[in-house]
C-alpha cells in the first residue's frame, strides 16, 4: 500500500473530528493485513480527560469490528494544525503497543504534509507488557 493513499484517508478522517475545545482536528488511518483501512478522528469532551484521540478511535473501531492483535500493518496520523509531524500522546502509544507489532510503521504527518516515519518501538521503548 502506498503511504500517499493512507495519508489521504487520514486527512479525510480528520474532517469529522469533534473538537469544540482545541479546534485541532486529527485523523488516523489504520491499514490491516487484508487491505482494509479503519479511520479515526479525535472526539473531545467537556471533561477534557475523556477525549479520545484519532489513533485510539481507529484502533478501537478495528478491534470492535473483529480485527485482532497482529492484523495491522501501518498507521498514518495527520494533524490539521500540526506545524511539525504530529506526535501521539502517551495513552495512544500504550494502546498501539497493545495491538501492533513493535516494527509496525507509523507515519506522522504535519499540516504541510511533512511525513515522519517511525515505529511503535521507537514511540514506546521498554514497554510495559505483562504477557511477556
Ligand atoms: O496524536 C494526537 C495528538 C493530539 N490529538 C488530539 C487530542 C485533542 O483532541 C487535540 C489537541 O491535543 O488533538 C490526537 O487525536 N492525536
Ligand atoms: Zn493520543
Amino acid at each position: 500500500m502506498d503511504i500517499k493513499k493512507l495519508q489521504d484517508v487520514a486527512v479525510n478522517a480528520s474532517k469529522t473530528a469533534y473538537v469544540p475545545y482545541s479546534d485541532f482536528q486529527v485523523g488516523a488511518a489504520l491499514l490491516t493485513i487484508d487491505g482494509k483501512i479503519f479511520e479515526g478522528c479525535n472526539i473531545e469532551n467537556a471533561s477534557f480527560g475523556l477525549t479520545n484521540c484519532a489513533e485510539r478511535t481507529a484502533i478501537f473501531k478495528a478491534i470492535s469490528d473483529g480485527e485482532e492483535k497482529g492484523d495491522f500493518v501501518a498507521l498514518a496520523v495527520y494533524g490539521e494544525k500540526a506545524v511539525k509531524p504530529i506526535s501521539p500522546c502517551g495513552a495512544c502509544r500504550q494502546v498501539m503497543a497493545e495491538f501492533f507489532d513493535k516494527d509496525l510503521p507509523v507515519y506522522l504527518i504535519s499540516k504541510h504534509l511533512e511525513v515522519k516515519k517511525t515505529t511503535v518501538e521507537e514511540l514506546l521503548p521498554y514497554q510495559f507488557d505483562e504477557l511477556n
